[in-house]
């Protein structure tokens, strides 16, 4: 039994603890089954010793978006740092591929690692656009086709979701709460967690994913359901009311001081005690005994009432609560009459600290939502988002993509009826161009074998595919976008954690111009070629594109 294996029968499907884990089910067979045949393909045919070059990019930013934020380079990095295949895993093979497979290619496959492979990247957290490579793979074909599918798997939804997460915080401000609380509505276990982490990564504040919080060093926060509201019935079922005082130690009857203070505040609030449910009270009450100092409470529109009460019993015994949570109506309008009520109680109680009550809204929020509240104005502090976020429902796939560009030296260059599909041959470098005032202005690729380009000096940068779309651009600043990451069988950058990565997400994004970024219509940003660049690809296009015949 190897160490996978071992891992994964010990119970946990991740392994380690604290930074960003491999996830156990990411391992070589997590990939397309024409992958290990074309590989046998491959092998037969005497391409073992070929050396190709593939991009990881793709074509078009999510969400009607102009960017794109790349994430799950790290686990990029642990599989290719784990590449093994087990002996139940050519076991499983023998079994299944073809017959007549020769056994010397098991022997192969038995004994191939991605040792031999170099991958370039960009850094995880950072912005990127269509066709620029986020990942550039160097190596033995056998094996860096053999990575396709499952590099895939890790980028593409890792980024989607990163990008919307980022896109919510862009919509909710810096100064909002956001919490995920997807994991119910998410693609699967797995979804749920990689949803966790990206959407942190993206600029979410914690998740109510426990798993999440435990593997990836996560906050994780919650209120609680309706179901514990409505397990109360009367004030009768509780069990006990007696909550210590926070500074004397004495028990007192916290249902005894709620019932005294909702009396009081039926009329500041206006609301009439027959209006508010004794069931809802007694929820509030045990909710509140159990967590004195961390008491927020879901409201349904006639629960501010028992809400004000159970917090100034609370604050009676020396304890603060901490808020609401509003999870159905017009949130908008529920939330501005929230915080009026909080701010009456507050001067009416003299308890100031109302003023700051905390208002989560949750229920089916998405970034239209999110905007459309903005625009009404509201009192919201956080908000709760699960389904529209986890599921990405605007757009629920990035479609990056992994061509071959270059074997044994030579570009190559796959051609389509469609301009957009034809690929960038050849191995390539890419580099930002950065205006004197910080932002980003263009990504130039060029071929590897160029000098880049440098500070002050004019460059020229050219539409890949239109002629007539060029300009010259001096940069002030200008940003070699890849780096090495792996290579010679070794992870070889200094890996960033999770908080490192999140923080870099908001760096990145603030050297966007605002127009790029906005919600509607935004500017797409460039991406151009070098002047030699653009010449290769097109004398290379007219090589391969064969010349039709007309009779
Ligand atoms: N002020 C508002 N502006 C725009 N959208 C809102 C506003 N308030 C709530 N919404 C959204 O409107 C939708 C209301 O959905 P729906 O009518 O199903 O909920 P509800 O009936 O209020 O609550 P429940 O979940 O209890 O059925 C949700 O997607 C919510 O996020
Ligand atoms: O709405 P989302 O963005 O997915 O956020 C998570 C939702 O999950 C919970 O309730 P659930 O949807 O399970 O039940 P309810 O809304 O019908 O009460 C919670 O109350 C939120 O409404
Ligand atoms: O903690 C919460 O309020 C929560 C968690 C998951 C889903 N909905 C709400
Ligand atoms: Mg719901």
């Amino acid at each position: 039994m190897n160490d996978r294996e071992m891992s994964c029968n010990s119970g946990g499907q991740f392994m380690d603890r604290g930074r960003m884990n491999q996830n156990g089910v990411v391992q070589p067979l997590l990939t397309d089954l024409y992958q290990i045949t074309m590989a046998y393909a491959y092998w037969k045919s005497g391409k073992t010793d070929d050396q190709a070059v593939f991009d990881l990019f793709f074509r078009n930013n999510p969400f009607h978006g102009e960017f794109t934020i790349f994430a799950g380079l790290e686990e990029c990095l642990k599989f290719l740092d784990s590449f093994h295949y087990s002996q139940s895993d050519i076991e499983y093979l023998r079994q299944t591929l073809p017959e007549g497979i020769e056994n010397e290619f098991f022997e192969y496959l038995g004994n191939l690692t991605a040792h031999d492979v170099t991958l370039y990247a960009i850094d995880e957290g950072t912005v990127a656009f269509p066709r620029v490579p986020i990942i550039k793979l160097e190596g033995p074909l056998i094996i860096v086709q053999l990575l396709e599918t499952t590099l895939l798997t890790l980028v593409n939804y890792a980024s989607l979701m990163a990008t919307n997460a980022a896109r919510y915080r862009m919509v909710a401000g810096k100064h909002v709460k956001l919490l995920e609380f997807g994991l119910r509505r998410a693609q699967g276990p797995d979804g749920g967690l990689s949803a966790s982490k990206y959407s942190y990564t993206g600029g979410f504040d914690g998740t109510s994913n426990v798993l999440a919080g435990k593997l990836f060093n996560i906050p994780v926060k919650g209120t609680h359901a309706h179901a514990y509201i409505t397990s109360f019935s009367s004030v009768g079922e509780l069990k006990t009311r007696l909550l210590k005082h926070k500074q004397t130690g004495i028990m007192e009857d916290l249902l005894e001081h709620a019932i005294r203070h909702r009396q009081m505040l039926s009329h500041v609030l206006d609301v009439s005690t027959e209006e508010s449910s004794e069931g809802e009270l007694a929820a509030m009450v045990s909710y509140a005994i159990a967590f004195p100092d961390g008491f927020m409470a879901l409201v349904d529109t006639s629960g501010l009432l028992n809400f004000s009460a159970v917090a100034l019993a609370l604050n009676d015994l020396g304890y603060h609560a901490l808020g609401i949570r509003i999870d159905s109506g017009d949130l908008a309008y529920l939330s501005c009459l929230a915080r009026e009520a909080f701010e009456k109680v507050a001067e009416r109680f003299k308890v100031p600290w109302f003023n700051k009550l905390t208002i989560v809204a949750s229920n089916d929020i998405n970034e239209d939502t999110i905007l459309s509240l903005n625009e009404q104005g509201h009192k919201i502090d956080c908000f709760g988002i699960g389904t529209h976020l986890v599921t990405c429902q605007r757009q629920p796939a990035l479609g990056c993509v992994y061509k071959l560009v270059e074997i044994n030296g030579q570009a190559r260059i796959k051609l389509s009826q469609d301009v957009e599909k034809v690929t960038m041959p050849g191995n390539k470098n890419a580099y930002r161009l950065y205006s004197a005032d910080g932002h980003a202005l263009i990504d130039l690729l060029q071929k590897d074998s160029e000098h880049p380009p440098a500070v002050g000096q004019k460059v020229l940068c050219r539409h890949p595919f239109q002629e007539s779309k060029r300009a010259y651009v001096i940069p002030s600043h200008v940003e070699s976008l890849y780096k090495v990451y792996w290579k010679a069988g070794k992870i070889c950058q200094h890996l960033p954690t999770l908080e490192q990565v999140r923080e870099k997400v908001q760096i990145s994004l603030k050297t966007l111009r605002n127009d790029h970024k906005r919600t509607l219509n935004p500017t797409p940003y460039k991406v151009a070629v070098s002047d030699n660049l653009y010449n290769f690809i097109h004398d290379l296009w007219l090589q391969n594109a064969p010349i039709g015949e007309l009779s």
